[in-house]
């Protein structure tokens, strides 16, 4: 039996940034992680880092042909997730009070935990404290010849696919389906989008979408909504999706499919049910300090069920320590407001409300709007794509919400979440003396154009 005061199941960004915090308090911490290609979690292996890396890699393509530009982005994107999964490991692992085990945990009581090793050996764990971050997996909906499809990929094996597709279609036009497409439609691929929703991003304000969808459509992007797709048969070198929208059948033929329509929390094979931890469709249930049911074990980040984000992640781990060594007041309330970006050529960064959430729920709102071309930076990066929003309350001067659509705006919707958290009125934005040339200087004839 090997036993430390905490034990993690899963090296996800909550765990692992938990583990330091005690650790470097001298508690002992035992982190169990199933992969020894995924310590530091899904974020920097196969997720937002790797993405990200290959969205810059996109915008400079540099090489003579799409192949090789590829070839090169997919060997950077590599060095890259090595580079901090090795530093990763090294920041928990090289504390004297941690051991790092590389095997797949599962619960055999409460506080009791088998660990299975590849080799098939295992060992007997038990802790004071057990903190679930076991992340989530794609949904793979159940279409005839999906699974069995060799054309058919995830986010994660895509990645690791050396030849760029031809034609690649995405079943699913969320996050990872508009980012994908983005990156693909850069190195030269056909895209194809297929999703089974009536409206593109739907939780946005029409005037955004209609704005990201013609500049994904300029890019070779092409979209199918309201689309039920029936199966999947794979032939000589490509893969047909059949599907229907409304009465219409349609198929359409590709080299390679990404699976895209969402994740779910890890919980199978954990073993939950032999601790008495409750589980519900959306994965293992928590109360707003990320408490189980079963004392001193705590679910942190995608395995709970809750929004799929590595700074959501992050923030559990904020959570969870304040109730280890603080007065345990802090918890979910604190994430309910918080920036989502889309990173897309031009990203997309949101927070709080939109125009047409304020007028569908009858809020009170002035509004400021500028295009992205009045500003000046946008024109020295060379993207003047877009527009950015701004929506205050006309009583507190409170900003309600904002939605950027312009280069930057991944880094600017921050400042704003900032003023919105701290109750800044919106005209300290407006008068503020910024740098320049810069893209957060835009604030002052975006809040000056407040009305
Ligand atoms: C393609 C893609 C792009 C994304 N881009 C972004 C982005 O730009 N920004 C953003 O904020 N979010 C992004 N996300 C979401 C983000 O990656 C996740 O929300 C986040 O990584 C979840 O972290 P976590 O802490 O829940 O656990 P994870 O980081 O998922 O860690 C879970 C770990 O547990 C391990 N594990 C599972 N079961 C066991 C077991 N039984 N025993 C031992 N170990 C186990 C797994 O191997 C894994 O390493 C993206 C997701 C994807 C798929
Ligand atoms: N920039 C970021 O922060 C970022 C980037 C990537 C992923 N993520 C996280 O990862 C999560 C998963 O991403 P995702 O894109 O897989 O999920 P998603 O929930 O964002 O989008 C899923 C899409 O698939 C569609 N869909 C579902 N079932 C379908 C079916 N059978 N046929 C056709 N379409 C179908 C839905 O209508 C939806 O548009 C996101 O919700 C997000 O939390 C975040």
């Amino acid at each position: 039996m090997i036993t430390a005061k905490n034990v993690f199941i899963g090296f996800g960004k909550a765990a692992k940034t938990l583990a330091g915090a005690l650790a470097s308090r001298g508690e002992s911490v035992i982190m169990i992680e199933a992969s020894d290609k995924m310590y530091g979690g899904t974020c920097i292996n196969v997720a937002c880092i790797p993405t990200k890396t290959l969205l810059t890699s996109s915008q400079n393509n540099q090489l003579g042909n799409a192949q090789e530009n590829y070839t090169h982005a997919i060997v950077n994107k590599n060095d890259v997730t090595g580079t901090l999964r090795e530093s990763n490991l090294h920041k928990i692992a090289d504390k004297s009070t941690v051991t790092v085990l590389n095997g797949r945990a599962e619960f055999e009581a409460p506080k009791q935990l088998k660990v299975t090793y590849q080799n098939g050996k295992t060992d007997e764990i038990s802790g004071d404290h057990i903190f679930i971050n076991t992340g989530s997996t794609p949904i793979l909906p159940d279409v005839p010849g999906l699974q069995q499809s060799t054309f058919v990929k995830t986010s994660e094996s895509l990645m690791d696919q050396r030849h760029l597709p031809k034609h690649l279609v995405i079943i699913g036009g969320g996050y990872i389906g508009l980012e994908f497409a983005s990156i693909y439609a850069n190195f030269g691929s056909q895209v194809t989008i297929i999703d089974a929703g009536k409206k593109f991003m739907p939780r946005d304000e029409r005037e955004l979408a209609q704005e990201v969808k013609k500049n994904l459509a300029e890019k070779n992007v092409r979209f199918e909504f309201n689309a039920q797709i029936a199966k999947i048969e794979d032939n000589d070198g490509f893969a047909q999706i059949s599907f229907t929208q409304g009465d219409q059948a349609r198929t359409i033929d590709a080299d390679t499919i990404l699976v895209a329509t969402g994740r779910k929390a890890n919980i199978a094979n954990l073993g939950l049910d032999k601790a008495g931890i409750e589980t519900n469709n959306h994965g293992v249930v928590v109360n707003d300090h990320l408490q189980t049911n079963v004392k001193d074990i705590w679910a942190m980040g995608d395995v709970r069920g809750g929004a799929q984000f590595t700074y959501i992640s992050l923030d559990d781990y904020r959570i969870v320590l304040d109730q280890l060594v603080g007065d345990g007041k802090r918890s979910l309330k604190e994430q309910s407001l918080v920036p989502h970006v889309v990173f897309l050529d031009t990203p997309v960064a949101t927070i709080g409300m939109n125009e047409e959430q304020a007028k569908e729920e009858n809020v009170a709102y002035l509004s400021g709007k500028i295009m992205t071309a009045s500003v000046p930076k946008a024109h020295v990066i060379g993207n003047t794509t877009g527009y950015l929003k701004v929506l205050v309350s006309p009583d507190s001067h409170e900003i309600l919400g904002a939605t950027l659509y312009c280069v930057d705006a991944q880094e600017l919707i921050n400042t704003i979440s900032l003023a919105m958290h701290q109750h800044i009125p919106y005209e300290v934005l407006r008068d503020q003396i910024y740098s320049h040339p810069t893209m957060t200087e835009a604030f002052n004839d975006l809040f000056g154009a407040v009305k």
